[in-house]
């Protein structure tokens, strides 16, 4: 991805943002990108898809932006207007000082990058009945799950060994299942995708976690210092009651918005989602949805898993 950094004559100076421009009058959003990348990049566009159009209202006006994914380009990127450039990751560019409508942009493409569906299993061998995790995870994959968090915070419990869940892993992987690993250091060499961590683990670490990572969240400072590090996704909960959490205050749908709605982070909620509420989580600004016992604690996690997959691909 490419951005530039907006040059000290234009409103917003200091901002980083995507090369492009405004319309002139009667010139379609097309013509626009080729002319504007022509002027600032001095390239030829060759190929570009229309990705999403998203309007942001600034204190001074509002914009309509009209997106392209430009895939194709003859010419040799260069700043022509002495604007500089930067190639980098959604992740590691969510760090960068954006234009304010630009999170949102970026949590979209990082969202893309996400399993599919972004439904995530909090997989956590204690809250499971005695000797069923494997089976419970092998339901739900099953039946279309394809992320994982693999909470495991103490000994493995008494018919759990690891060289079985390594084997399981590793079979998953094959399938295309996402396994973000929430484990304590030293960290066992599971094939995973990467690792999860809480609010308080990232607080103490001083230099970004190698990618890609996620993290679970609770306040808008835990989602700032996710983005600030360049995770993957960023959990945000509670976001209803959970029976297990009685005394956490839910943040509720309004509330969850608006902190999803300020980071350049995918969010994905968490706790007392069931198929009912995935609409209205997804209408907050939910990217995903993450569960613990609708599928643990589920006769059918088979069925608990499609339920929860279908009503998300319905909303
Ligand atoms: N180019 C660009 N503009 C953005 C982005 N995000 C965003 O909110 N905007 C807003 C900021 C501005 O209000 C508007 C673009 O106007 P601009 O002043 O950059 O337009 P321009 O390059 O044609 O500049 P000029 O001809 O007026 O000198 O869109 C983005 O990622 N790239
Ligand atoms: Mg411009």
């Amino acid at each position: 991805m490419l951005l530039d950094l907006r040059p000290a004559d234009k409103p917003w100076p200091g901002y980083w943002e995507f090369p492009g421009g405004k319309m002139e009058a009667g010139e379609s959003p097309e013509a626009a990108l080729h002319r504007e990348l022509a002027e600032e990049l001095g390239i030829t566009v060759r190929a570009a898809t229309p990705w999403q159009v998203r309007e942001y209202a600034y204190p001074e006006r509002r914009v309509r932006l009209h997106l392209y994914k430009v895939t194709a380009w003859e010419g040799r990127v260069h700043g022509r207007e002495g604007q500089e450039l930067r190639w980098l990751s959604p992740a590691a560019a969510a760090a960068l000082h954006l234009l304010p409508a630009n999170r949102g942009i970026l949590a979209d493409l990082s969202a893309e990058a996400l399993p599919c569906p972004p439904l995530f299993l909090i997989a956590d061998p204690q809250r499971a009945a005695a000797g069923a995790f494997l089976k419970i995870l092998e339901q739900s994959t099953a039946a279309g799950l394809r992320a994982l968090i693999l909470r495991i915070k103490g000994p493995l419990p008494a018919g759990l060994d690891a060289e079985t869940l390594a084997d399981w892993l590793a079979r998953a992987k094959g399938r295309g299942v996402q396994v973000y690993l929430n484990h304590p250091d030293p960290l066992p060499s599971w094939p995973v995708v990467g690792r999860h961590f809480t609010e308080a683990q990232l607080a103490d670490c001083d230099a970004s976690p190698s990618s890609p990572f996620g993290v679970s969240c609770h306040s808008a400072a835990g989602l700032a210092r996710a983005e600030a590090l360049g995770a993957s996704y960023a959990l945000l909960s509670p976001l209803f009651p959970t029976a297990t959490h009685p005394h956490t205050p839910a943040l509720g749908l309004a509330r969850f918005a608006e902190l999803a709605a300020a980071v350049a982070v995918p969010v994905i909620a968490l706790g007392g989602i069931d198929a009912r509420r995935i609409p209205e989580a997804r209408r907050a600004g939910a990217r995903g949805a993450a569960v613990l016992s609708e599928i643990l604690s589920a006769s059918d996690p088979h069925a608990a898993t499609q339920t929860l997959i279908h009503a998300w691909n319905a909303a």
